[in-house]
């Protein structure tokens, strides 16, 4: 059976899994001074404990603020004003994701404002790590053993109206909570995204969409960071939103999305909508269970449902591991108990055959699978 522990999602925090749970050495490392211009070191690198010159602090037994934060933890807010940027060793993953499975990540960052986003890719850069971004964890399979370099949690989240229906959201800000708040003050355009658990960068990038509409339709304008920490501005229509599809997953090096402007027009029955996707959605989907969403991409450029697909072929309820197609709709996955991420990858495999076999129809991941070494 599931020890109760596994059965709590996120909202049961990393503060007593510090110290229940972690079987390995945590550090807290502390970016204090200005870092030196981007091609050179910080001065004062060195790490370790004792040392009056570091600017790396060892773990002194309490979680840094950012991360002891019940906000933390996925709920949205209005930018909080941070000192230093902190970085953590040795973060589990499985708390960062709705699949709730991976490994420690080697490093981690809270990132809430812009300014913190670039110093987190300079301290990539100097230390020689890859860098993964995430948002809400919502579309993303970790491996067990964990990433091997800095993972970035975005939670840059302010949210302003500019004035004439645009707004400037923060990428770390949920879109499902900005989905509820506009359509309830009359704004229409991203009722679509109603209960989808990501946020609004992860919304970006994978061009999220539900019921017929996506986040491209709404996308006046995106900054973003490239590899190298540099600021861009970029016009939505520039971004070739398709399917699932946005131009930055094309981009060789990781990308940050940092804030997004929405353009969203007066709409009186923007709340009745939401209301009713939310009800088909409950309805159709296993909303509260530990699922990434739908696993793979729906055939066709959309227009053919791989839930359908694998349901006609008789696999809901198919387990392997601890992992297991839902019986509600077959393109959500479950971590029904203590799942790991070769249980998941064996279960994507086993579906993607059957398919394959029965339906003549390839399959392909929506999910992004992060290996441990990149
Ligand atoms: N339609 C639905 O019902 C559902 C849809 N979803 C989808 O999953 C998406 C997941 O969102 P979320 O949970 O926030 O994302 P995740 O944390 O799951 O990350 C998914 C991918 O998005 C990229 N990403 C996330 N945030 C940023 C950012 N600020 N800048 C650049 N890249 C970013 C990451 O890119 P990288 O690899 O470069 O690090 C990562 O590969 C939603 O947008 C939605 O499309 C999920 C569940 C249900
Ligand atoms: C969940 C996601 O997005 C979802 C989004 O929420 C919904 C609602 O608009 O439409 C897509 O699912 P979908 O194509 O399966 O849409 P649904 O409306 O659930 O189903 C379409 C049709 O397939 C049938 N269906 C679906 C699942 C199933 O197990 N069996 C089945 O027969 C339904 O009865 C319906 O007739 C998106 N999926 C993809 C991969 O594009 C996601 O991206 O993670």
């Amino acid at each position: 059976a599931c020890p109760a522990k596994e059965v709590t999602t996120r909202e049961s925090g990393l503060r007593g899994v510090a110290f229940r749970k972690l079987p390995y050495p945590l550090k807290r490392l502390r970016l204090s001074a200005p870092m030196a211009a981007h091609s050179g070191r910080p001065h004062a690198m060195a790490t370790g404990s004792g040392s009056s010159t570091s600017h790396f602090l060892v773990w002194d037994g309490r979680w840094p603020h950012s991360l002891r934060s019940r906000r933390l933890r996925g709920t949205a807010r209005v930018t909080r004003s941070m000192g230093d940027l902190e970085i953590v060793q040795n973060v589990p993953l499985k708390r960062y994701c709705t699949w709730n499975i991976g490994g420690p990540a080697q490093a981690l960052a809270v990132v809430k404002s812009a300014e913190d986003m670039s110093k987190a890719f300079r301290w990539a850069a100097v230390e020689d790590r890859p860098v993964f971004i995430l948002g809400n964890g919502s579309n993303v399979l970790f491996d067990n053993r964990g990433f091997e370099g800095l993972v970035i949690l975005n939670r840059i989240a302010h949210c302003e109206h500019l004035g004439d229906g645009f707004f400037s959201v923060g990428a770390g800000y949920p879109i499902n909570k900005l989905s509820a708040q506009l359509s309830r003050s009359g704004w229409g355009g991203l009722e679509f995204a109603i209960g989808i658990p990501g946020t609004v960068g992860g919304a970006v990038y994978m061009n999220a969409g539900a019921h017929g509409q996506d986040t491209g339709g709404i996308v006046s304008s995106v900054r973003y960071f490239d590899g190298d920490g540099r600021l861009h501005t970029v016009d939505g229509a520039c971004l070739q939103f398709g399917y699932r599809y946005s131009i930055f997953q094309q981009m060789e090096r990781p990308v940050a999305i940092a804030s997004i402007t929405l353009s969203l027009m007066r709409c009186n029955r923007a709340r009745q909508r939401a209301t009713e996707y939310w009800r088909r959605r409950v309805l159709s989907q296993p909303a509260a269970a530990r699922t990434a969403g739908c696993v793979f991409r729906n055939p066709g450029g959309g227009s053919i449902s791989a839930g359908a697909l694998i349901d006609q072929v008789g696999l809901k309820g198919r387990t392997f591991g601890g992992a297991a197609v839902s019986r509600r709709h077959a393109n959500f996955f479950l971590n029904k108990c203590s799942c790991s991420s070769d249980d998941m990858l064996r279960l994507i495999d086993v579906v993607k055959r059957e398919v394959l076999m029965h339906s003549g129809v390839k399959l392909f991941e929506e999910v992004v699978v992060v290996p441990a070494k990149s």
